[in-house]
């Protein structure tokens, strides 16, 4: 079958934290009803709890979760687009005289989620054929939105691959995974990471690259 003649049928789930985010998304797509967009709120636990609740609701063969996000600088400038090769639990650990201990090393699970490598390179590629600026690594959930570069230095040493932080998306990933669902986080960077400077933050700007990489979904998402 020609890739013309191809039938795309791949229902998928997209997770914001709030309706702004969600309307970006809504714009970009346009009309799909592959697509169901929704709002979960900010934070781990809200996220993963509402997207347990769709998922439990409705059959989809993929989740994204997206909207803004800090990036680390010299990895991901303001309006540019991240995309997670793995969604990481930054904060999902102990601190000890030796440094930041990981659900990995206390022998208690994982806070590291995979991401399928051809959709993170699928994605970046569109993106960059739209003209729009993309980074692919590691995309890390915090409890708490980094406000001094002490933090932002430490979490970059701890993890090298990161490119941008949010709060959700550990928790959307994890919902996907306990339902054997792929996912992937898909953010736009409003902010650099760093000293608490919220009179930077390029919201406008942020949800204008959202509402780009969204209309790349469906091809992306097929
Ligand atoms: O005020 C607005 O108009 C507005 C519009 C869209 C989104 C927001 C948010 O505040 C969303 C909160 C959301 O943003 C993520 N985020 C953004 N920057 C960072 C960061 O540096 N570190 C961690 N998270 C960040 C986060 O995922 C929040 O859920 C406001």
């Amino acid at each position: 079958m020609s890739e013309v003649n191809k039938i795309t049928n791949k229902q998928v789930l997209v997770v914001t934290s709030v309706s702004a985010e969600k309307e970006a998304i809504v714009r970009g797509l346009g009309y799909s009803s592959r697509f169901d967009v929704i709002v979960a709120g900010v934070g781990q636990a809200a996220s993963a709890a509402v997207t347990a609740t769709a998922l439990a609701k409705k059959d989809y063969d993929y989740v994204i979760n997206a909207g803004i996000a800090g990036g680390f600088e010299e990895k991901a400038e303001v309006g540019s687009l991240a995309v997670s090769t793995e969604v990481i639990a930054a904060d999902l650990g102990a601190e000890s005289d030796d440094g930041f201990l990981s659900l990995e090393e206390l022998k208690l699970g994982s806070s590291i989620i995979e991401v399928e490598k051809e959709v993170v390179t699928r994605m970046c590629a569109e993106a960059m054929a739209q003209g729009i600026s993309a980074h692919k690594g590691a995309i890390l959930t915090l409890s708490t939105v980094t406000g001094t570069q002490e933090t932002a230095d430490s979490l970059l040493e701890r993890f090298p691959e990161a490119v941008a932080e949010g709060m959700e998306g550990f928790g959307v990933a994890e919902a996907a995974k306990q339902n054997q669902i792929p996912v992937i986080e898909v953010r736009s960077i409003s902010n650099k990471v760093g000293p608490r400077d919220r009179e930077s933050w390029r919201i406008k700007e942020a949800l204008a690259t959202l509402e780009k990489a969204s209309s790349i979904f469906p091809e992306v998402f097929k």
